[in-house]
């Protein structure tokens, strides 16, 4: 356990120098949780983005899973990804002492004057609308970020806390703020539900009001972002009405 004071209770804490995914590291280590354990890795040799892309992990950076047993149904427990994005956001804004400069992208990335600094992956596995375990990794750009030629065209261009902030964190630095506000932010998810987390999330939420694009594997949305709706959906206003979206890709 952390020396940390702030430290959530109950939470453990482990720093690995070298690990081919803290995701499948917390699969792994699911079945014998005693409660929700945070994996740091200064090093990942087979790391994962969303959409089957690679995460690359430059040394300096980021990489960690909060692995967890939760008991919600899978609609519930797939909420978290707001809840760890608002934590982050409030991480940032604790290390950088910036928070204006950072905004949040449906469904999960977090952005730094305009550009990608994290994202979000969350994994889960489960049978018969019960989940086992939830893993929900987080990839930051601390001190590095890759080329605007290493991502996919018209993504947003990756940036580095450092290259725009000056702000030098360590690992397992923002990891002594990340943790106590993802506890906080559970804590609220708990007591009072999705709707302050859906509030507050908004309230960061980049091109809120703005025209955007929705592209799923097999079609193409264009619209006005109206809001997140209760179940997490990107709802667009399009040419073609209102319309909700479970899952997407969103460019600007
Ligand atoms: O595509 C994204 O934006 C999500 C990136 C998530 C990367 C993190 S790094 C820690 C954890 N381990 C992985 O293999 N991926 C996630």
């Amino acid at each position: 356990m952390s020396r940390n004071p702030d430290w959530p209770e109950g939470v453990a804490r482990h720093v690995l120098a070298s690990v081919d995914s803290t995701l499948t590291e917390a699969a792994r280590r699911a079945p014998h949780l005693a409660g929700p354990a945070w994996i740091l890795a200064h090093e990942q040799t087979a790391a994962r983005g969303r959409r089957g892309r690679a995460w690359s992990m430059p040394k300096g950076n980021f990489a960690a899973t909060l692995v967890m047993r939760p008991t919600e149904r899978p609609e519930q427990v797939a909420l978290r990804s707001f809840v760890a994005a608002l934590a982050l956001d409030d991480a940032f804004a604790a290390a950088s002492g910036r928070p204006q400069s950072f905004a949040l992208k449906w469904p999960n990335d977090v952005l730094l004057n305009g550009g990608k600094v994290a994202g979000i992956l969350l994994e889960s596995a489960g049978q018969g609308g019960a989940v086992s375990h939830l893993a929900i990794g987080i990839g930051i750009n601390l001190v590095a970020a890759p080329g605007a030629d290493q991502v996919e065209p018209g993504a947003l261009r990756p940036v580095s806390l450092l290259s725009e902030t000056g702000a030098m964190v360590t690992p397992e630095e923002f990891l002594d703020l990340l943790a106590p506000a993802y506890a906080a932010r559970e804590a609220q998810f708990r007591t009072y539900g999705f709707e302050p987390i859906r509030t507050a999330w908004l309230a960061r939420a980049a091109r809120l009001g703005e025209r955007i694009v929705a592209r799923t594997t097999s079609e193409s949305h264009e619209g006005t972002f109206e809001t997140v709706d209760a179940a997490g959906n990107l709802v667009l206003n399009t040419a073609q009405g209102r319309r909700a979206i479970p899952a997407a890709e969103v460019f600007f």
